[in-house]
């Protein structure tokens, strides 16, 4: 065995949980968990990250009047995740195993203390053999509180949580190298650091899902970059987890199973380069730096931003704020967590010798 996957993530998405007209499948909900249940048992910890609360309340609710998409969001959403957690508990608990709803929003990701919160939380489950089921609490995070997708939520919770892959089951193989529509595309087995895909990536979406193939894959990269394995495979092929599971430990070559896989990067990152790495949304300021501190960062070196290569201090930020890191032809780099305040940086901007603006163990470059 190549490698014992002790810990992973799984996300299932809207339309592994759904059928055509909307309902829940609890057939395929009941054959994922019994997948689940038995790598759980096998010693496998595993956080789910389950979609489905909207489409399993549009079932339930129907409105006299019409709503708009805030409200309805609001409102299947409340009535499906109660039913969703409901289904979750009585099908785990046929293994006997405890569950433990966790519903989160973007704004937990703000701050490193409510970052750091959560993640107690969930180790605190696993350590007593819980399993965490996570969604977006749909309920309270409208528009720029949102996360894309759960896609995006899965992929925070998996660099928060250190497992070591990520799956995402979603209605689809993995990422063709076409249109999926057409025959003559295929599923791309394997994806390097740093390959491009956006011309296979299509805009359309399946029928229930909110981000599409293009934030799956956005996601996916990130993840991989921070050493973790993520795989886009399709929830509703049977035996999928399992089978991906042995695959992926004894490193056979099963031409009969597909699936997309990111080749983890090798180079490990330190937990609070993951935090900072997924904190963008959050900054509250810009550096932006000169040629020459552009060149060096870009290099393999480890190096801080230090005032000299600063040129420009923009918004107004307070010391630990996220700020995003400006290269000199006006590109984002990275982001990083500052050292001190947005006037202290200012006064310090252009000038030698001073402390540094962003430490290297605080700076994330993509
Ligand atoms: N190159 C591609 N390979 C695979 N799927 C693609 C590609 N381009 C676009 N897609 C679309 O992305 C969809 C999956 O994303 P999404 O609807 O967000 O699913 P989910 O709800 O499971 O998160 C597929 O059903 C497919 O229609
Ligand atoms: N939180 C929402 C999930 C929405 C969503 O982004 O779903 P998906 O397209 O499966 O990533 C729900 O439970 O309905």
């Amino acid at each position: 065995m190549e490698q014992q996957l002790t810990r992973i993530a799984v996300k299932i998405g809207s339309n592994v949980l759904t059928r055509r007209d909307g309902t829940l499948d609890v057939t395929r909900m009941s054959a994922l968990v019994d997948q689940i249940a038995g790598l759980h048992k096998a010693g496998v910890e595993i956080i789910l990250v389950s979609s489905g609360a909207v489409a399993s309340g549009r079932s339930e609710i129907h409105p006299t009047k019409k709503l708009d998409s805030v409200d309805q969001r609001q409102l299947f959403s409340a009535v499906g995740q109660a039913k969703l957690i409901n289904r979750y508990y009585e099908l785990f608990r046929e293994h006997g195993i405890p569950v433990g709803q966790v519903l989160t929003m973007k704004e937990n990701f703000g701050t490193r203390r409510h970052y750091l919160n959560q993640k107690n939380c969930m180790t605190v489950m696993l350590e007593n053999g819980v399993i965490p089921i996570v969604n977006e609490n749909d309920t309270i995070s409208v528009s720029e509180l949102m996360f894309t997708d759960n896609d995006e939520l899965s992929g925070l919770i998996a660099s928060m949580m250190d497992v070591q892959a990520l799956i995402i089951l979603s209605n689809i193989d993995g990422i063709y190298n076409g249109s999926p529509a057409d025959p003559a595309s295929e599923v791309i087995r394997e994806i390097e650091h740093g390959k491009d895909l956006s011309s296979y990536i299509q805009t359309s979406k399946s029928s229930f899902g909110r981000g599409g193939m293009l934030t799956k894959t956005n996601i996916a990269r990130k993840v991989a970059d921070e050493g973790i394995t993520v795989i886009i495979a399709n929830g509703k092929r049977d035996n999928i987890l399992t089978d991906i599971l042995r695959n992926e430990e004894l490193r056979m070559k099963n031409e009969e199973l597909k699936y997309t896989r990111f080749i983890p990067s090798p180079e490990p990152v330190s937990s609070v380069k993951k935090w900072i790495a997924h904190s963008e949304g959050f900054a509250k300021g810009e550096l932006h730096i000169n040629e020459c501190a552009t060149k060096i960062l870009a290099s393999d070196k480890a190096v801080s931003i230090l005032p000299i290569g600063i040129t420009d201090v923009r918004g107004g930020f307070e010391k630990d704020d996220i700020v995003r890191i400006i290269d000199h032809t006006g590109n984002a780099v990275g982001v990083g967590k500052a050292n001190c305040n947005s006037e202290q940086a200012r006064e310090a901007m252009g000038k030698h010798g001073k402390k540094p603006v962003v430490h290297y163990d605080y700076l994330y470059i993509e």
